[in-house]
């Protein structure tokens, strides 16, 4: 399984290193300070042929001390190698120290900022941030957005950069730009970021991706931390998906309601998704006036009149429909009639879209019906119309490091909420009443840009829906749909429309084993 790391986290899996003698720091700085030469080499294989150059950035902790290895490394690899202090080497931590005089027995240390800025001298070669990393607490000043920006009027065009952790400015714990007092957010815009032992949250979370270019994570040879609190990077289904034989009831039934009369389309996606993942049937409940509207449109979807809450409830005495899906083009009317009996039948449910913003008045009711086998899939509107306070929080500035993220706040609604929550977004966050959080974020290799698209989150609430009937727990089901979504968009790729996620799912499941 693989984690992704608060910056306490990281500092705590150094101490048990330094702890359990496992490690020093100094051994630690080195490996880093390696895997980050051998990231870069690899990444341009033309650099791992002829030496190149090196402009090195070195902040006034830990994160500049990798800084001094890599200049040190480069160096005996034959480049032309530069070197940047801000600070004082006097006021270094002891392992950037003992780093930064290692480097000075063969180059020298200009201070930073810059006299003059650096010239590129030379077609190509590598801008290091080794500036800071996961110890930010606070905004970059004008002093070092300064030197960043006048590196950037270099132009440096056929260089790279690179970044040693994090892109400095960059909060490890949320992926958001750190807010200076003069109310900037600098942040060093990398090509490749190097981090150490795990990917840290913000590698994936927010601005993350955008900052850090591409990511590769070096083995310093610290032991895997298994404590509850860490977050899963999704990168697979949670289970496997093939289907065991049996009738089609064995595979579940699942129901999901529609909006009525030209309001179908999105309950159409949602269901046919559902059936396409596998649920054993799916039968869409639809008011009498939008009746005609979907028996022309479907075919091994089922179709059954639901026109207030009664009909739901009664239906609902059928034990075979074991999971429900409401929210896509439901309309608030309909989403404030439907949503409290469908809870009051403790199936699992997805709510999503209508289903979420028709309680935007009243969200305590909707939390008091909540039970843990619901799933919410709001989007960023809709989850700040349920969670105003949480949302407030992250879209102020952060103004401190680490800052508030995410995972913190999906967390906290899961809590509030008593089921799991699924907030949508190139990084999806899911979180379970429980604590346990997982980010599943379609960036790097997996972005899918072509996944916003209109009716693209009806067909994931209908793939959680249809795991969920296939017996599938809400956590887990989360995870598989948003997985299985980004797999479909990827497989089918540019062009992609809503309708053409279920039809990509035969392919991404056989290609999964299933
Ligand atoms: N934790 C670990 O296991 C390892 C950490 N290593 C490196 O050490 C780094 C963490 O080192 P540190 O904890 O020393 O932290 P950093 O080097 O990231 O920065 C801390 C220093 O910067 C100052 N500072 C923070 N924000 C500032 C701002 N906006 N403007 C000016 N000064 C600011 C702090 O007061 C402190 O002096 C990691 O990112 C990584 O690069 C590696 O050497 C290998 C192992
Ligand atoms: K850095």
């Amino acid at each position: 399984m693989t984690v992704l790391l608060t910056a306490r986290q990281m500092r705590d899996a150094e101490q048990a290193a330094f702890a359990s003698g496992a490690a020093t720091g100094a051994e630690l700085m080195e490996r880093a300070g390696e895997g980050v030469v051998s990231a870069l080499l690899n990444s341009w294989g033309e650099l791992a042929v002829v030496p190149s150059r090196a402009i090195i950035l070195c902040g006034p902790g830990n994160n500049g001390g990798d800084g001094f290895v890599i200049a040190r490394l480069l160096a005996r690899r034959g480049w032309a190698v530069r070197v940047f202090l801000l600070g004082q080497a006097d006021g270094l931590p002891p392992d950037a120290r003992l780093n930064h005089d290692r480097w000075c027995t063969m180059g020298d240390v200009r201070r930073l900022p810059f006299d003059t800025p650096p010239q590129p001298e030379g077609p190509s070669g590598v801008v290091v941030d080794a500036l800071f990393g996961t110890g930010l607490t606070r905004g970059l000043g004008p002093e070092v957005a300064g030197v960043l920006e006048s590196l950037e009027a270099q132009g440096f065009e056929g260089w790279y950069r690179v970044a040693v952790d994090l892109p400095s400015g960059l909060c490890a714990d949320s992926g958001r730009r750190i807010t200076a007092e003069d109310g900037t957010t600098a942040a060093f815009r990398a090509d490749l970021t190097v981090s150490f032992h795990a990917a840290k949250l913000g590698h994936y979370l927010d601005e993350g991706a955008e900052f850090c270019g591409a990511l590769a994570v070096a083995d310093i040879g610290l032991s895997p931390e298994a404590t509850p609190e860490l977050v899963r990077l999704v990168q697979a289904p949670a289970l496997p998906l093939g289907k065991r034989g049996g009738h089609k009831f064995d595979h579940g039934h699942a129901l999901v309601l529609s909006g009525g009369f030209g309001r179908t389309g999105a309950a159409r996606l949602a269901a046919r998704a559902a059936l396409r993942v596998g649920a054993g049937l799916v039968t869409l409940g639809v008011p009498g006036a939008a009746q005609m509207e979907v028996a022309a449109q479907i075919t091994a979807l089922m179709m059954r009149r639901i026109e207030a809450a009664d009909d739901l409830a009664q239906m609902l005495e059928d034990r075979r429909l074991n999971a429900l899906c409401l929210g896509p083009g439901l309309g608030a009317d309909r989403a404030r009639e439907l949503v409290p009996a469908a809870l009051a039948a403790g199936r699992a449910t997805v709510l999503d879209a209508d289903a979420l913003s028709a309680f935007s008045d009243a969200p305590d009711a909707l939390f008091s019906a909540l039970h843990p086998g619901c799933v919410l899939t709001p989007h960023g509107g809709e989850f700040a119309r349920l969670f105003p306070d949480l949302s407030a929080r992250l879209s102020g500035p952060a103004r401190r490091g680490p800052a508030v993220s995410r995972v913190d706040m999906v967390r906290a609604a899961a809590a509030r909420a008593g089921c799991t929550v699924l907030l949508k977004g190139p990084d999806t966050v899911i979180a379970a009443p429980d604590g346990d959080a997982a980010v599943h974020a379609a960036v790097y290799e997996r972005a899918t840009p072509w996944l916003a698209t209109a009716g693209a989150g009806d067909v994931l609430a209908g793939l959680i829906c249809g795991l969920m009937a296939r017996g599938v727990d809400p956590w887990r089901a989360a995870q598989t749909a948003t997985f299985l979504h980004v797999e479909a968009a990827r497989h089918h790729g540019p062009g992609l429309i809503a309708e053409d996620l279920p039809e990509a799912l035969p392919a991404v499941l056989r290609g999964l084993g299933a």
